[in-house]
């Protein structure tokens, strides 16, 4: 591999893939996420950026995703997996956006020569990827799988043959450790109820329906929304994105769900994942991101407990702005919780530095991290009795059992499952852990959503200025209540966040917030939503 670009490689491949004009790119939480047909020149770019990031990381694995996660299908994204399984950098989310936007092959080559100098990379490295060649890079592909899947991988692949092995670089190995893992943990325990799952007709269908084989008798998944090439399908109705924004079934388990059977919703690319039932009135009961957080915490610090290792070990939460007030209380009075600004590379960096740290956000993503640490501690540890014994070997098939690269739905799911056989809990107990306070998430179209500025982990506004003092006096009004404002980074439109004691004030104080940020900002009158109070 030569030691400077190849540059007249690059420019023949890069001239069949222009960017178009007029269209602006941005590596946001989601990666780059827009319209799929507009995103080639963005593809084409982004198998050069892996490259580079691979050589410049001495030639490790880095992933590339290509899925529509939770949108609707023709909504697409890329983002790039890190050599440990993790999200990309931050610092190269500003490189990836330059590169984006550079207005024609020229622009990229000479941007792209630019970059390479300052970064100092060696192109003489090895570059593995998932899917390029322009550059010269080495590529697997994965095939079609979930997000988790492919950072699993990533980190297995990076990590083999070393004392940290992942588990086996294949969706074969990833299968096999955490159905195995399941299995432990669940053995002995009385047989658990089969489990409705809404694969929202993506990815997750063909994942569980393999995962669901390995399982065998011990959890029986009953896999629904499994239309994976009917087109407009994707998360249509149904999904983990569906039931958290519309706080309903998807319609298509109607005739399926029984009162009291509990069912879950992964989202398009199986990492997010939402948990509801129907009570004996068919009445809906959602399960969110905060619920499964709560359920999990409690059950590792119970087994840290049981094992002998209270103190020594610490468990800690991360949430976001959007967590339910409910679960917030809840928590803060039993561990340390901490909340971060929304996106998961936030709560992942802040999870990380509890011994063991907890982080879901609302919306159903998130997963466990054990640190190194904790790790150690686990595998050197002699229990003394043999009721620490078997807790210590639970904490050990929990590390396991979940998917600790990322937030990963089907991993979760088991999760969730080991603690309700443990706890003999049906849905009703685990939703009776806190009580919900009712909420309302209302988008707000504004001219310009960069002028919205925020502090305190996206609690509060610092602009425009004295918006956040208007907030302040209306939430004053409500029992209960709760509000805040943020510019979304992924969909332009300002989020408007509000929750009280009671439904009727939660959409109140929620829409009269979105009328003020309207009116405040300019919005045309002549296209004023109705419900904005
Ligand atoms: C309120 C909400 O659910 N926001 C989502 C959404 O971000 P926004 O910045 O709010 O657009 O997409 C992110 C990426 O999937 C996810 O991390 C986040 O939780
Ligand atoms: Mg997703």
């Amino acid at each position: 591999m030569a030691s400077s670009l190849p540059v007249d490689a690059i420019r023949e491949l890069s001239q069949k893939h222009e960017k178009p004009a007029n269209v602006h790119f941005q590596y946001g939480t989601a990666g780059f996420r827009t319209l799929g047909n507009l995103l080639d020149s963005v593809m084409f770019r982004v198998g050069i950026l892996a490259a580079l990031r691979s050589k410049r990381l001495d030639g490790k694995t880095i992933g590339v995703m290509i899925t529509a996660s939770h949108n609707p299908e023709p909504d697409n994204g890329v983002k790039l997996v890190d050599p440990r399984g993790e999200m990309l950098e931050a610092a190269w989310e500003t490189h990836a956006t330059n590169l984006a936007n550079a207005p024609t092959t020229d622009a990229f080559i000479d941007a792209l020569d630019a970059f390479v100098k300052i970064l100092r990379i060696d192109l003489s490295k090895p570059a593995r990827v998932d899917g390029f060649k322009a550059i010269g890079a080495e590529a697997r592909n994965a095939g079609v799988t979930t997000t988790p899947v492919l950072h699993y991988l990533v980190k297995a692949i990076n990590t083999k043959g070393t004392k940290d092995a992942y588990g086996d670089d294949s969706e074969e190995g990833y299968l096999r450790k955490l159905s195995t893992a399941f299995k432990k943990l669940v053995a002995g325990k009385p047989a658990i109820p089969p489990l409705v799952v809404d694969c929202a007709n993506g990815v997750g269908a063909i994942v569980g329906e393999k995962l669901s084989e390995k399982l065998g008798d011990t959890l029986k998944l009953i896999l629904h929304n499994t239309a994976i090439n009917t087109a407009g399908a994707l998360n249509n109705a149904c999904g983990a994105d569906f039931v958290k924004t519309s706080q309903r079934l998807p319609p298509s388990l109607a005739s399926v769900l029984k009162p009291g059977q509990r069912a879950c919703s992964l989202d398009g690319d199986a990492d997010r994942l939402i948990y509801y039932y129907l009570d004996d009135r068919g009445q809906f009961h959602m399960l969110d991101g905060d619920k499964i957080a709560t359920l999990v915490s409690t059950f590792i610090v119970d087994l840290t407990k049981s094992a002998g290792l209270e103190g020594e070990i610490q468990v800690g939460i991360v949430q976001t702005a959007y967590a339910n007030g409910g679960s917030t209380k809840y928590l803060s009075e039993r561990l340390p919780v901490k909340c971060v600004p929304t996106g998961v590379k936030h709560l992942h960096h802040a999870a990380e530095h509890y011994d063991i740290g907890v982080y879901f956000e609302a919306n159903g993503h998130g997963t466990v991290l054990f640190s190194p640490e904790t790790l150690e501690k686990l595998s050197s540890y002699q229990p003394s009795t043999p009721a620490q014994s078997t807790a210590l070997n639970h904490l050990i098939n929990l590390t396991q059992v979940i998917n600790q690269t990322v937030g990963d739905a089907l991993s979760d799911m088991l999760l969730v499952e080991v603690v309700l056989a443990h706890k003999s809990y049906s849905g009703v107990e685990w939703d009776s852990l806190y009580v919900d306070l009712p909420n309302r998430l209302v988008k707000v179209v504004v001219p310009d959503r960069s002028i919205f500025k925020t502090e305190d982990a996206e609690r509060r506004l610092v602009s425009p200025p004295g918006l956040q003092a208007k907030i302040d006096e209306l939430v004053r009004r409500y029992d209960g209540g709760r509000a805040f404002v943020r510019p979304s980074g992924t969909e332009d439109v300002v989020r408007v966040y509000a929750e009280a004691s009671v439904r009727s004030q939660a959409d109140e104080l929620a829409f009269r917030v979105a009328g003020l940020v309207y009116d405040e900002v300019g919005g045309d009158p002549a296209k004023r939503p109705a419900e904005f109070l």
